[in-house]
């Protein structure tokens, strides 16, 4: 299986302050992933290193099998749009899109066109004149007219009303269909994400906290119902990511080796939502762990 991104080790450190450290993952070309983490999570700065803006401090990061740092023909088969979406403001979408097929060597001038003007947006009004979701529109026609092997998106539709969200998420699904194309998102729209997204990245305070394919990640996870007993060790059950009690009862997010027979506790499936909010509050690697989810 080949892979669009693969990390060992990697870590960015900004001063003294570890934005990213020890992260090693793999996304498998093909995927659409999710990156999800909380603010200051170091989603971006992955991303970042990813097209080769920021330089790792440590570790190893390959894009598509090759080192990102200065490699023309690597950035050729990646499209990238950063958190803030940056545009030429004095440039209209026309311009840019002429801009694009001058500097890119696979770009389809044709689908940016047709989807700016799909969507309303004025292809001659400078850029700087558009509302903030029509200016991330218009940076992520242009990376999808690239038509990038890989594609990284810094919360891309964080701007878009919930319409246009639906839509541009489809638009990814339909991009990927053909095998050829790999998704990294980030983003903080669990909904959204659950929707489109086959793969997931859980960064926690600068670690990896989960990773993986999201049917067998929400299969190998449940949550168990029953009275309320202290920490015991249950059978099926590989790791307590969260727990809590009433008087009477308690429930549990687990990860599961194996079934669970003891008719103690109801087992119940997770979303991938219940499952991202386990992750996030579970203590973070290599932070000072004071038990699991006591
Ligand atoms: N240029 C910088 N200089 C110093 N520290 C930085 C810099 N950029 C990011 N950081 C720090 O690195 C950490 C990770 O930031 P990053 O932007 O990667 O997080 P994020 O997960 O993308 O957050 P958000 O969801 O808020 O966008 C944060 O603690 C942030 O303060």
């Amino acid at each position: 299986m080949s892979m669009a991104l693969e990390a060992h080790g990697l870590g960015k450190r900004y001063r003294r302050n570890w934005a990213l450290r020890d992260c090693s993952l793999h996304l498998p070309a093909g995927r659409i992933a999710a990156l999800v983490g909380p603010n200051g999570a170091g989603k971006s700065t992955l991303l970042n290193m990813a097209v080769g803006l920021l330089r790792p401090t440590e570790g190893t990061l390959r894009v598509l099998g090759q080192s990102p740092g200065g490699n023309r023909d690597l950035m050729d088969r990646i499209g990238f749009v950063a958190q803030d979406t940056p545009l030429y403001p004095d440039f209209t979408a026309t311009e840019l899109i002429t801009m694009g097929a001058k500097l890119n060597r696979r770009w389809d001038t044709s689908l940016a066109r047709e989807r700016v003007e799909r969507l309303g947006i004025p292809l001659d009004r400078r850029t700087g004149e558009l509302s903030g979701g029509q200016r991330a529109q218009v940076a992520l026609a242009l990376a999808l007219a690239k038509r990038p092997e890989l594609l990284l998106l810094d919360e891309p539709v964080a701007s878009l009303d919930p319409l246009a969200r639906r839509e541009f998420m489809q638009v990814l699904m339909g991009s990927v269909a053909d095998g050829e194309t790999t998704v990294l998102l980030s983003s903080h729209l669990l909904g959204d994400l659950e929707r489109v997204c086959d793969y997931l990245i859980v960064l926690q305070a600068a670690h990896v906290q989960l990773l993986g394919g999201v049917d067998e990640l929400v299969s190998e996870h449940k949550t168990l119902v029953g009275p309320r007993r202290e920490r015991a060790s249950i059978a099926g059950v590989s790791e307590i990511v969260r727990e809590s009690h009433t008087d009477k009862q308690t429930t549990l997010l687990v990860r599961t080796d194996g079934p669970i027979l003891d008719p103690a506790w109801s087992v119940h499936d997770v979303t991938l939502e219940d499952l991202v909010l386990a992750y996030l509050a579970y203590p973070a690697p290599g932070r000072a762990i004071l038990g699991v989810a006591q």
